[in-house]
């Protein structure tokens, strides 16, 4: 069985205190849930900060991005290596990046392999933008950012966030039969490249919240999510953990 994993992207959200207030309530609230993967993203500057503070609680931390080289003259970029030292994860590909700064589909294989040889597990970010929904073309556009990473082979552990664009901070989830017909299609397209698709696990991301998320973690083959805003909640992010978690809802 895929263990269920739910992750907390803080983008470019907290000060210092309020990343340490957040991080120290979230440990408070979930560290004794074990069947459930909790990974929290804060910005790179409170990643150490974060890093101690949920050391032994079972809590991992990932970064929001990282740069495709180990090391040298790329000056304001972070290393996957250096990143290593305190993550198990990293977002690669997310829409904003993609959209806002512009990342291609080459930019996030580099990152996604270069966080893979560095021992962490990307967390790759895929979705379409709100046009090419309407246009009925998301999964083709799902397809192409899938294979762009895999599509040379893949051998490594890997998550796949299904984050359709139009339904990020906008309050507006897909439906929950709408976010697992196309993880499915994401299933179906994992084994086309090789891999062993039932071990997998797909997140969903897009406005989800204690409202809404019980529906998605009850489709067979979403595994968790991404969460954006209600990540920076403490009572709401560990009211997803408790959700997320098989013993709790058995
Ligand atoms: O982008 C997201 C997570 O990476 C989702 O953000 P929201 O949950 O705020 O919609």
């Amino acid at each position: 069985m895929r263990k269920p994993l739910v992750a907390g992207n803080w983008k470019m959200h907290t000060d210092s205190s309020q990343a340490q207030d957040l991080a120290s309530s979230i440990v408070s609230r979930v560290s004794s849930v074990t069947d459930v993967e909790v990974v929290l993203c804060p910005p790179f500057v409170w990643l150490e900060r974060v890093a101690k503070l949920v050391e032994e609680t079972g809590i991992l931390v990932g970064a929001q991005d990282t740069f495709w080289e180990d090391w040298g003259a790329y000056t304001g970029e972070i290393s996957p290596l250096q990143l290593s030292e305190m993550c198990s994860y990293v977002i690669v590909g997310h829409s904003e990046r993609r959209h806002i700064i512009g990342e291609t589909d080459e930019i996030v294989a580099r990152k996604a392999r270069a966080v893979a040889r560095a021992g962490m597990v990307p967390i790759l970010a895929v979705g379409e933008l709100e046009q090419e929904y309407k246009e009925g073309i998301s999964k083709e556009i799902v397809s192409n950012q899938l294979s762009a990473v895999l599509a040379d082979g893949w051998d490594h552990e890997i998550v796949i966030a299904y984050e359709p664009v139009w339904a990020i901070g906008t309050g507006l989830a897909a439906s929950a039969q709408y976010a697992q017909d196309m993880a499915a299609f994401i299933r179906e397209q994992l084994s086309s490249y090789g891999l062993n698709q039932e071990r997998v696990r797909i997140l969903y991301g897009g406005s989800v919240n204690r409202g809404n998320f019980k529906e998605f973690i009850e489709q067979k083959d979403i595994d968790g999510a991404l969460v954006g805003g209600a990540s920076l909640k403490a009572e709401e992010f560990a009211e997803l953990v408790m959700m997320a978690s098989p013993a709790m809802v058995d």
